[in-house]
Parts: C-alpha cells; sequence; structure tokens
C-alpha cells in the first residue's frame, strides 16, 4: 500500500471542482499541496499559485484519464448532487464514477477518496445510530448511485490495492449553517468538511475506509469510530442554530421524520412505512 509522508509532496485531483464542495475545499486547501488540480465541466475562476484548472467532463474516460495523469490523490465530486431521473445519474454518478476509478487505475493514482451521501443508507430508520457496518437502504435512485460508488471502491481497493475513502456526507451548505430541523442531525460545516477531506487526503495509509462526513453535532446519529484512525475530529456543533431552528416551529414530513434520508423517503413512496424495520 502506498505511504503518503509528505503533504506538500502531494499533488491532489478535484473533480466536480466549481461546485459547493468543491469551492470550500480549493479555498481551504489552498497553499497545502505541490498541487490542486481542480477538474469541472463549468468555467471556474482562473489558477491562483499551486493549482491547475482542467476541464473535464466525468462522462468522457479520455477527458478524465488526462486529469489524472501524475496525480496522488483524487477527490471525487462531480456528479448529480441529489434526486434526478435515471436519465441523469445512469451517466453522471454510475459511469462517470466508473471512469473516475478506472481512470485512476489506468494512471496508477493510489488513492481516491468518493464523495458517497447519507442516502446510500437512508431507509435505516432514525432511532437506530448508524456505523460503517449498516447495510445499504438507499432512498433514491440517487441513493443506489451511491451505494453504487461505494462498492465500485471496494472493489478497487480489493482488487487493485487503491487506497479508497467513501464519505457518507450528511447536508453541507452554503451560507454555512444548517437550515431545518434535521438538519441538526446531519448538518456538516464548511470548516469540517474540508478537515475531514485533509485526514482521508493525508493520512499515511489506508486500504478501504467509510466515514460519515458530519460535524460535532449534538444531535448526530451516526458513528465514525471505525475511522478514528484518520484524526478527523469535527469542531462545529449544529446545536447552536437549534434554538432558532425550532422556534419556527416547521413540522418535518411524517415519513421523512422516520429515517435518515429525510426528505428523499416520502418521495414516491408508496403503502406504508410500517413494512420498513
Ligand atoms: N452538498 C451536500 O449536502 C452533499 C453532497 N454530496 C455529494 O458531494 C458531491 C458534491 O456536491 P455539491 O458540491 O453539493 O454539488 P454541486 O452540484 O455544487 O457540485 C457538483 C459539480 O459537478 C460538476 N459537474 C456536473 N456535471 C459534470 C460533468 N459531466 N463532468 C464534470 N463535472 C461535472 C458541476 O459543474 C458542479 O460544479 C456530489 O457528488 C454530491 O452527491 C453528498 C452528500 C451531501
Ligand atoms: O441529506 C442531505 O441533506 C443532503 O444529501 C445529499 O446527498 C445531497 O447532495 C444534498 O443536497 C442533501 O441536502
Amino acid at each position: 500500500m502506498t505511504c503518503f509522508t509528505k503533504p506538500e509532496d502531494l499533488r491532489v485531483l478535484i473533480t466536480g471542482a466549481a461546485g459547493n464542495i468543491g469551492k470550500c475545499l480549493r479555498d481551504q486547501l489552498r497553499g497545502r499541496y505541490a498541487l490542486l488540480r481542480l477538474a469541472d465541466i463549468a468555467e471556474q475562476e482562473p489558477a491562483q499559485a499551486g493549482e491547475e484548472i482542467c476541464a473535464i467532463d466525468v462522462r468522457d474516460m479520455s477527458s478524465v484519464e488526462r486529469c489524472m495523469e501524475g496525480i496522488d490523490c483524487v477527490v471525487h465530486l462531480a456528479g448529480i448532487p441529489g434526486v434526478d431521473t435515471w436519465e441523469k445519474i445512469l451517466p453522471m454518478n454510475i459511469d462517470g464514477c466508473y471512469n473516475v476509478f478506472e481512470a485512476a487505475r489506468r494512471q496508477n493514482v493510489p488513492r481516491v477518496i468518493f464523495a458517497s451521501s447519507n442516502h446510500a443508507v437512508g431507509y435505516h430508520r432514525r432511532e437506530k445510530f448508524l456505523d460503517n457496518t449498516v447495510q445499504p437502504r438507499p432512498d433514491s435512485l440517487y441513493g443506489v448511485s451511491k451505494v453504487f460508488g461505494e462498492a465500485l471502491g471496494r472493489m478497487y481497493a480489493d482488487k487493485y490495492g487503491m487506497s479508497v475513502a467513501c464519505l457518507r456526507i450528511g447536508t453541507f451548505r452554503t451560507p454555512d449553517h444548517p437550515s431545518e430541523a434535521r438538519q441538526l442531525l446531519t448538518w456538516i460545516s464548511h470548516k469540517d468538511m474540508a478537515e475531514l477531506a485533509r485526514c482521508c487526503i493525508e493520512h499515511e495509509s489506508y486500504h478501504f475506509a467509510v466515514a460519515y462526513g458530519v460535524s460535532n453535532n449534538l444531535r448526530n446519529r451516526w458513528d465514525n469510530s471505525n475511522v478514528k484512525f484518520l484524526g478527523y475530529q469535527p469542531q462545529d456543533d449544529s446545536e447552536v442554530f437549534a434554538a432558532e431552528i425550532l422556534a419556527r416551529n416547521i413540522p418535518e414530513d411524517p415519513i421523512a421524520a422516520q429515517f435518515h434520508g429525510g426528505f428523499y423517503c416520502p418521495l414516491e413512496f408508496v403503502g406504508t412505512t410500517d413494512r420498513i424495520s
């Protein structure tokens, strides 16, 4: 397994760098690495010192492979970031995710960090505390695409010896605060998101890890004890926003409120929830 010893020598690629999480990582990781290569299909701010801007379409393997040249670690964020049709999920989150892992293998990139989502396990009941061992229970085709990405990562780790981290991100928002009751459980601040990415990029050696992307929320329902070795110590707590959010007295949808995936769960839901143990 590759050992990552000196952060200042690392060459890091971010896909989806023009997006919300991508811009946060760009701002907060700037200057730490030998190179931050920022790849997106969208326009980006011009490169600053230590940065490269790179045009990529994750649906096009040749553009993905080109962006991988000389890279030590990929943070893969690009894709459809929520519920959508199969016609969009398939090329972007399934084919696109395959292209990223496969291009990384072809270019001998030793580490991939994949932006998974809590929606990979969204139909678990909220009273259950979730750790990395719970079964996949996607609440949407989007969630299914994240389960696929995690499975792909596991295979590239086990078969090809790639170091892979899958981040089941909760709720990342710009502006940087939670805005509804469920987000008091699921919120991850910008600072904590960048710190989680940094820990995964810089850790000297791991094979395969699943981590929940969540802040140090009093109401957190996700267990990261399996990834203590990463050294991720979130600092922010959504509780400071709780009084204001709860005072608005906006009730959560009764189906959403039963499951970790929240508002994705009632969408197209048929029947009663008592059949979901
Ligand atoms: N924001 C959140 O609360 C959460 C986000 N995630 C995941 O994190 C990742 C990033 O999320 P956000 O930054 O919020 O989304 P975003 O929509 O702001 O960023 C996605 C980026 O991907 C780019 N993109 C779209 N099509 C592309 C293509 N064909 N080729 C290359 N780039 C393309 C977009 O231009 C955009 O800059 C996504 O994979 C999302 O599923 C997971 C859980 C929660
Ligand atoms: O569960 C959540 O709150 C978030 O999960 C996600 O995977 C989505 O990318 C984000 O837009 C949602 O808001």
